[in-house]
């Protein structure tokens, strides 16, 4: 799913007006009722109180209010009036409201005209102020009312957007002194990009996209530039496997991984790779490795350095066709020597990055500029930090990570929640599976042993990389319903990839 700009989704909620087409008010109402569908649906209260503001959001506020009349519900509606300019369609439902029940609505000049008091605990709070209009931080009465609001211990649901938050900002804002902290947020059309930033989850909570029908012709026609990606997504790059094939079809991968002491990543990459299959796998480890890795992952073999302890030098590279570095390696001299010696050897080789092959190259910086186009470097946040400086918020590190990829013409898998996978050419892909209890030792081996194995199979590196992600976080999950957040441990995630798959069909 595309994520959109503020200005596309306005070029979108005109273009559906223009084409389809509808007038504002009657989306406006369509908006309204697919909320309230959800709600009826979803959540059981007997009180709603609605807080709206002088905008469209807030006239869907006002259209949600109306919508809830049928209902035994006790509702109220406060009309936030930090602005005089009440926007037309918001204008039409405050008047349609009065007409249906002029007593559930007041307006609100000072914060002294909610009686908050009024407010039952298990009351829901329905969060209409601001939406994708907001252009600056929240001052003055409206500021007072959110944070009124979440000091209150209801649950508030946002409308479109908990209030205060933009959709994007930039490196230079320094975010809202106020802003609503949602449980729920019913989002139209498409999430917000500000949405999938961690900054953002405490204001966001679980949102929710609600389809109000617009048009999907614009959408399609919009460039990829930042992608929620989801099973649709994975099933259209996905390859199935053919009937007749043998393991010569599925690559010859190398992983370098694993020194004295770290050999563990060595064996969690080469299972992770081999669960993602893989046609064959040879893993080079450092001399002391080899009866490890040759007893623990027998379907692998072995090549073995001349160092008793690290890495030191590599085998001859024609026979593989992708090649993964880092999981347990080290940084001393012999094997930044070793490393760069290889990336000059590197010819049609896919490569993917880890662990402390990023650190070597966070530390020898002029490694950056030889590695071959759409290398697949795998950080998580600090190593990232090393490899491109800090950053100011969320979505300036955003913009660090689209300017490293195309100054180096790399791919970037940044991880977390809603690992971000950075093209070259500064496309984002957001992934969506994966839960809390996968941040644990060797996760990130695993990672790194499906890409290669997918890199194997030919897929191309961008696609290699948003299917591993998937894949990934997908088999974290399937081990959650035997595991819980603290109990699931690397070997989990191997042991569910078979199931990550199956779900692909
Ligand atoms: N997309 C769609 O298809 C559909 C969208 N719909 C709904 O419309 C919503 C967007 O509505 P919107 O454009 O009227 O903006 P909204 O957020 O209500 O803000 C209102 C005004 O507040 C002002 N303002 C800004 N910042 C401010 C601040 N800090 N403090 C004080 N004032 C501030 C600013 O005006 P300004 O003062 O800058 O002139 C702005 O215009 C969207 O989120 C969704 O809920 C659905 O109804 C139908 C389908
Ligand atoms: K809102």
């Amino acid at each position: 799913m595309k994520i959109l700009t503020p200005k596309q989704t306005r070029e979108l909620d005109q273009f559906t007006i223009d084409h389809e087409p509808i007038a504002s008010i009657d989306l406006m109402e369509r908006a309204a009722q697919k909320c309230m569908d959800w709600i009826i649906s979803n959540i059981d209260a007997s009180s709603y109180y609605i807080f709206c503001g002088t905008g469209n959001n807030g006239g869907d506020g006002l259209a949600i209010t109306r919508m809830l009349d049928p209902f035994p519900y006790n509702k109220k509606a406060f009309l936030i009036h930090f602005s005089d300019k009440l926007s037309k369609d918001a204008k039409l439902n405050y008047k349609h409201l009065k007409k249906t029940d002029a007593a559930c609505l007041s307006q609100i000049d000072f914060l002294e005209d909610i009686d908050f008091n009024q407010i039952e605990p298990d009351a829901i709070i329905i969060d209409a102020i601001f939406g994708s209009g907001l252009n600056r931080p929240v001052e003055g009465l409206a500021k007072l009312v959110i944070e009124k609001i979440n000091e209150l211990p209801n649950k508030v649901i946002s409308i479109d957007i908990p209030s205060g938050l933009m959709a994007e900002y930039d490196e230079s804002y320094a975010g809202s002194p106020a802003i609503i902290k949602a449980d729920i947020t019913l989002t139209f059309q498409t999430p917000k990009l500000s949405f999938l930033l961690p900054e953002n989850s405490q204001f966001v909570g679980h949102w929710h996209v609600l389809d109000i029908g617009l048009l999907a012709e614009y959408i399609e026609e919009q460039k990829e530039t930042h992608v929620l990606v989801e099973k649709d997504y994975i099933t259209s790059i996905y390859k199935h496997r053919l009937q007749h094939s043998h393991k010569g079809n599925y690559g010859h991968a190398l992983l370098i991984a694993g020194c004295y002491g770290k050999m563990g990543a060595a064996i969690l990459a080469s299972k992770g790779c081999l669960k993602a299959g893989v046609g064959l796998l040879t893993v080079h480890v450092p001399h002391w490795g080899y009866n490890i890795i040759q007893s623990s992952v027998p379907e692998a073999m072995a090549s073995i350095d001349r160092s008793e302890m690290i890495f030191t030098e590599f085998p001859e590279l024609n026979g593989f066709n992708a090649i993964a570095i880092g999981p347990g390696l080290n940084k001393k001299k012999n094997s930044v020597v070793a490393f760069e010696n290889m990336l000059s050897k590197i010819e049609h080789h896919s490569l993917v990055v880890d662990a402390d092959g990023l650190n070597i190259l966070s530390e020898n910086k002029h490694l950056l500029n030889k590695l071959p186009q759409q290398t697949i470097l795998t950080p998580h946040p600090k190593e990232f930090e090393r490899l491109a400086g800090s950053w100011k918020n969320d979505m300036h590190r955003l913009k660090i990570l689209k300017d490293f990829c195309q100054q180096y013409q790399v791919i970037t898998v940044l991880k977390g929640a809603y690992t971000v996978t950075c093209m070259p050419d500064g496309r984002c892909y957001f992934n969506t599976t994966g839960n809390p209890g996968m941040a644990t030792a060797g996760s990130g081996d695993v990672l790194t042993g499906i890409i290669l194995a997918l890199l194997a199979q030919n897929y191309p590196p961008d696609k290699a990389a948003t299917l591993a992600v998937y894949l990934h976080g997908k088999a974290g999950d399937k081990a959650l319903l035997q595991e819980s957040k603290e109990s699931l441990i690397a070997s989990d995630i191997i042991r569910n990839l078979g199931n990550a798959f199956k779900s692909l069909n």
